[in-house]
């Protein structure tokens, strides 16, 4: 099954707040037409009401694929819609945060196909990246067209197990929330140092972007490269002394925020 099939069989999209706005413009940029798009969404947003996709009215009762984007606060009650489509034949991607296969399953039926992702907000722009794992009726063409639903809004990689979730909720699927504030904390420390704000802002947005785009695409890592800016006895050795500071630092800093966010993933996993 591919995204002809899907514009086939149609694709019904649960709730289209920031993720599903992100998914759903990327699956119409690569192609889906609008009118194979069911979304449900009590408060859709203009953007969304200029798509023509389908918007709260008659969605099929087997479609190819149903995507959940709903907070997981709101699951238990949005997910009564959807019961009457777990009948094995539809696939279920849901991108929530914290909700377990089995609390699906609960709802749908263990025969029912379901993949559990987690993506992150850069799939705005098509740079995002999701992590997926399947239930054991997700079959390897199940895998493959949630990849490629998911892989038009960025990368993706499969799990080996619904555990690594939480952590990858911590790491990757709240990530970009660090880095945004690494953003705002850098430009404000350099306008301590005087710089105007805008000056600092502009050099601290493109210093996070240009640094990141050098990670990717170097051979070198993320370490070398950080030796790389590091001249002996120079300006970024006095900062770095700082950073790596083993107690005060970045390393226990980010452990700490990163276990936190893992904590609460797996606090809203248990319900
Ligand atoms: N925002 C992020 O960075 C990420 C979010 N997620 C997950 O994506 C899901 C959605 O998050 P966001 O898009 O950020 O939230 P959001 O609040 O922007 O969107 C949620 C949407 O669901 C709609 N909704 C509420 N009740 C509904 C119902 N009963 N039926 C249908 N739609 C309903 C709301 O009107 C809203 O448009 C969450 O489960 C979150 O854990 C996953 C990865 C990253
Ligand atoms: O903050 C949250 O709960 C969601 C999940 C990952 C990013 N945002």
């Amino acid at each position: 099954m591919n995204m002809n099939d899907i514009a086939a069989g149609g694709l019904v999209l649960l709730g289209c707040g920031k993720m599903g706005s992100a998914m759903l413009a990327g699956w119409l940029a690569q192609g889906l037409p609008a009118a194979s798009v069911w979304v449900m969404d009590p408060h859709p947003s203009d953007w969304l009401k200029a798509q023509g996709v389908h918007l709260n009215e008659g969605a099929p009762l087997a479609p190819a694929v149903v995507l959940i984007a709903v907070k997981p606060q709101m699951m238990g009650e949005a997910l009564l819609v959807l019961t009457p489509m777990g009948n094995g034949k539809t696939l279920f991607v849901s991108v929530a945060a914290g909700t377990p296969i089995a609390a699906y399953e609960a709802v749908l039926g263990a025969e029912t196909p379901i993949v559990r992702a987690m993506p992150n907000t850069p799939a705005a722009i098509s740079r995002g990246i999701t992590a997926l794992i399947g239930n054991a009726r997700a079959s390897a063409a199940d895998m493959e067209l949630a990849e490629e639903l998911l892989s038009a809004v960025g990368q993706t990689v499969r799990l080996q197990s619904e555990a690594q979730m939480d952590a990858v909720t911590g790491l990757s699927g709240s990530g970009p929330a660090y880095v945004f504030h690494l953003i705002e904390t850098m430009a404000a420390a350099g306008v301590e140092q005087g710089l105007p704000a805008d000056l600092a802002m502009e050099l601290a947005k493109a210093t996070v972007a240009g640094a990141g785009a050098l990670a990717e695409a170097a051979s070198e890592d993320p370490a070398q490269l950080r030796v790389n800016v590091t001249s002996p006895n120079g300006t970024t050795q006095a900062a770095l002394e700082v950073l790596m500071d083993k107690e005060k630092g970045f390393p226990p800093l980010l452990a700490r925020a990163i276990k936190a966010a893992t904590d609460r993933s797996k606090e809203l996993s248990r319900g």
